[in-house]
């Protein structure tokens, strides 16, 4: 898959360099960062940014990266994975073992992944062994800091909830799916008592370059078809809302999370603009100029967060002075724009 390789535009990641506040990146001086998941759709973003903002600002940062695959991962991603302070660490998070160095931070990434055989449960136990290990490592390394990447699916359905506030509860037999049990099992690891400052970042969903086709979620499959100049299948009734935060954001959040977010609290991470899926796909359409009307074939496609997922975005705009600075619509145009161009130059309004 050569478009792996494919960086995110410089101009979008002094984007996130101007608009992050300066007390992050002082916060991350001379850090030295463990990363889990650093070779999925969100630890590439946050690469990517660290490296630029190491570079721009002099950090001396020293970014270790957990992939199971690292081969694979200078293959597909060689300006992130042969980066000089990024050093890659060969083990699966379940069972790596542990480097003998010390790090400042841990960044809790990594998706568990549970083969197509296994059984119903598995991805919970997988997600909790995980998380644990990584807890176990930060602490064995004298980390003070540790960033979990939890998702907005550990809410369940919250009947008749309008915006999906962090202090909301669920039940633990309330029928949720297996990725819901799972993220909701490594969230309760990240809260025992462990002796550094756990935050808990609570993304939702999301646009931007690294988003691929392949993840299967509607937003990408969308924008990847426009690309294409093929027309956009809505394969569901297109009914679900969702918000959608672009890449560069996204990133932005959850670096201030690590560096300023308050010991033991958890924030929500996502868009704002609600759109029905059938309305993302006229936009993805409407931007990409395809011409070709949007075909909505109503099968059932629950997707893995239910008909109504909107953060609630307060405590992290309250406590954390963090806004989405890039649009829907500007989103999905930066998005096509990677997808089209190799190594894209182009520069965005500020
Ligand atoms: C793939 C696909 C989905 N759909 C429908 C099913 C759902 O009602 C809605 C959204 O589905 P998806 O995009 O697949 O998944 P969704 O439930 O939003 O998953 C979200 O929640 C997940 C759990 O937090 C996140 O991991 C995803 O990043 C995030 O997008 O769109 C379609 O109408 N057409 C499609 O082709």
């Amino acid at each position: 898959m050569t478009d792996l390789a494919r960086p995110v535009p410089a101009a979008e990641l002094d984007e996130v360099l101007r608009l992050t506040a300066p007390a992050v990146w002082e916060a991350l001086r001379c850090q030295a960062v463990f990363l889990t998941g650093g070779t999925g759709f969100v630890g590439k973003w946050l690469l990517e940014c660290l490296l630029h903002a190491d570079k721009a600002l002099s950090l001396g940062l020293a970014l270790t990266v957990l992939t199971r695959e690292p081969d694979k991962f200078i293959r597909t991603s060689p300006h992130l994975a042969k980066a000089e302070s990024v050093t890659l660490l060969k083990g699966d998070v379940a069972d790596f073992e542990f480097p003998r160095a010390a790090f400042s931070s841990v960044i809790h990434a990594a998706l568990p992944v549970a083969s197509p055989a296994a059984g119903r449960g598995n991805l919970e136990l997988l997600s909790e062994t995980g998380t644990r290990r990584t807890c176990e490592f930060a602490v064995a390394c004298g980390a003070r800091r540790f960033l979990h990447v939890s998702s907005g699916a550990v809410y369940g359905q919250q009947l008749g909830v309008q915006a999906l506030t962090e202090s909301l509860s669920w039940q633990e037999f309330d029928g949720a799916n297996d990725y819901t049990r799972a993220k909701r099992r490594a969230e309760a690891v990240v809260g025992q008592s462990w002796p550094f400052d756990a935050v808990i970042a609570r993304c939702f969903a999301f646009i931007g370059p690294y988003l691929h086709a392949s993840s299967g979620v509607a937003a990408a499959q969308f924008i990847a078809q426009a690309a294409d100049g093929k027309g956009v299948v809505v394969q569901g009734t297109g009914e679900a809302i969702r918000t959608y935060q672009y890449a560069g954001d996204m990133a932005r959040w959850l670096l201030s999370c690590l560096a300023l977010g308050a010991s033991g609290r958890t924030y929500n991470v996502g868009g704002e603009t609600e759109v029905s899926i059938a309305q993302l796909a006229a936009e993805v359409t409407r931007i990409a100029r395809t011409g070709i009307p949007v075909e909505v074939a109503g099968r059932s496609t629950p997707g893995l967060a239910g008909h109504r997922y909107v953060p609630s975005l307060r405590r992290a705009a309250e406590e954390l002075g963090l806004a989405n600075a890039v649009s829907l619509e500007e989103g999905i145009r930066r998005t096509l724009a990677w997808l089209t161009t190799p190594n894209t130059t182009r520069s965005f309004p500020a």
